[in-house]
């Protein structure tokens, strides 16, 4: 066997490279990963992690004049954002600090520059140092895409959202997928007058019609606007700083930040894969076989730059099947079908399997089951928001193929359910259940 330096180099410190770093170090292999930015990756620094404490962060506005609802005698309340966002990325630094720390333990050496492949073993570092490996495996993510428009550059991502000196008092985000709307959730809730623009008239595709109505249906009474069909055509900024974003079919949009949650490339230029004959999909992406193999034999890929599901979860499964097969001599394969998911809106949604025009478009029909109520706590509050259950099942053998929630903790609540749609149970399996009362997941055993 050739010598190389190492038996497995990374390139990228995220979800999938420090599973697939750590696991293969303990099967035994010398391993390598190089990180250009910070070792966490998107989730830890500037994504799921830092993203979610913020959403708490935000659930507080309302908690806080609900209270006044259950007794507690709450004052006007201050919000200080740069108290928020100096904790937020403090924590980010411990965790940062945990997972350079765990791939320590683990023997992996973390070289903390860009890596490039400049031959089929080798690698080039920032520094010029050059290094060869065995294998080679691509976890560098994705990055923001920006429309190409004239002033784009004076909007921002979500990459700086975390780092902002105060919160706008008016901001424009352009997109309505995940990020959009769970950021809309965040700057509204911390006093931001928020509008989302989109180029097409569907927020969050891929999710349930009804639900993604009911989140625009409150996301428009809580005051956040929706401009639909809008494509951009130019950002101008004004002599106070302000911004003009300019869109077809809308008056001018007047703001303070502009920020772009417009989707996200797979993270591919410069990384030298022409070198080992890898060619990108007509996405940018690195296409992989079902082992996460690339066209070239020694090369493989995981997480984001494959776009298969850019989910955090689905990049750590990834990296694990990938080291486990590779040098754990346990071959296993990451199972795609019922991932769940959720989008950290106010309030959130969650979901796993079939929405109802995918199991109609299916199996030609299904059978629905909903429950459209007003949480407890929402009642006394006086919250006027409405959660609503939907449970998608199959015409003939009962199965339940689909769930889909939108309501206060809807993604903790769909976990659990995610588990009884993955192993298959019936409708009559959850009616068999006794409800826990008084709770909302008891609905998802009372549907009628
Ligand atoms: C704002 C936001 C919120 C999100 N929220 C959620 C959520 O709630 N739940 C969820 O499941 N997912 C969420 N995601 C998606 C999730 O973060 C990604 O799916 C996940 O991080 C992908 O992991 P990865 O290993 O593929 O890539 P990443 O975690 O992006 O890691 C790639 C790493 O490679 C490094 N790198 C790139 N090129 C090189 C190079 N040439 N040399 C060295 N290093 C390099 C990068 O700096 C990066 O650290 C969110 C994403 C964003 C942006
Ligand atoms: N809760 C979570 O799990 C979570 C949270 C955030 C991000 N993520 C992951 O990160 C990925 C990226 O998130 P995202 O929100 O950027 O992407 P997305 O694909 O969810 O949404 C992109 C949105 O931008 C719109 N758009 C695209 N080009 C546009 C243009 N030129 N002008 C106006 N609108 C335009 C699309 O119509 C769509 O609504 C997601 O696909 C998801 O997998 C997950």
């Amino acid at each position: 066997m050739a010598d190389y330096d190492y038996d497995l180099f990374v390139i990228g410190a995220g979800s999938g490279g420090v599973r697939a770093s750590r696991v293969a170090s303990a099967h035994g292999a010398k391993v390598a990963v190089a990180e250009e930015y910070r070792v966490g990756g998107t989730c830890v620094i500037r994504g799921c992690v830092p993203k979610k404490l913020l959403v708490y962060g935000a659930h507080f506005a309302e908690d806080l004049m609900d209270a006044r609802r259950f007794g507690w005698d709450v004052p006007d309340c201050g919000f200080d954002w740069k108290i928020l966002r100096d904790n937020v990325l403090s924590e980010v630094d411990r965790l940062e600090g945990i997972y350079g720390q765990t791939l320590g333990n683990n023997k992996v050496e973390i070289i903390r520059e860009r890596a490039e492949i400049v031959g089929p073993h080798t690698l080039r570092l920032a520094s010029g140092r050059q290094v060869t490996a065995g294998t080679i495996l691509i976890a560098t993510g994705a990055t923001p895409i920006v429309p190409d428009c004239p002033g784009h550059e004076l909007g921002i991502t979500s990459n700086e959202a975390f780092h902002l000196e105060s919160i706008p008092k008016r901001i424009v985000i352009a997109g309505a997928g995940y990020i959009a709307n769970e950021f809309a959730g965040i700057f509204h809730q911390f006093g931001a007058h928020v509008t989302l623009v989109n180029r097409t008239d569907v927020i969050l595709r891929g999710y349930d019609e009804q639900i993604r109505d009911r989140l625009m249906q409150i996301s428009m009474m809580k005051g956040i606007d929706f401009k639909f069909n809008a494509a951009f055509q130019k950002v101008e900024k004004a002599e106070d700083g302000s911004l003009l974003v300019h869109v077809t079919k809308h008056e001018p949009i007047a703001c303070d930040v502009l920020m772009f949650a417009t989707g996200r490339k797979p993270n591919t230029d410069g990384l030298g894969l022409e070198t080992v004959g890898i060619q990108l999909d007509d996405k940018g992406a690195v296409p992989v076989d079902e082992d996460n193999r690339t066209t070239c034999h020694h090369v493989y890929a995981v997480g984001d730059v494959t776009n298969r599901v850019q989910l955090t979860p689905v990049a750590i499964r990834e990296g694990q099947a990938f080291a486990d097969t590779l040098f754990g001599n346990k071959p296993h394969r990451v199972d795609y079908d019922c991932i769940p998911s959720a989008v950290f809106s106010h309030p959130p949604i969650g979901a796993v399997g079939l929405t109802e025009s995918q199991a109609k478009g299916k199996y030609g029909s299904c059978k629905v089951y909903t429950s459209d109520f007003r949480a407890m706590k929402n009642v006394l509050a006086d919250r006027n928001e409405r959660a609503l259950y939907k449970m998608v099942v199959h015409p003939e053998t009962d199965v339940v193929l689909g769930i889909h929630m939108i309501g206060p903790d809807a993604p903790e609540i769909l976990q659990a359910a995610a588990i009884a749609v993955k192993a298959g149970l019936t409708k009559q399996a959850f009616d068999d259940t006794v409800a826990l009362h008084p709770s909302m997941a008891e609905e998802l055993v009372l549907m009628k």
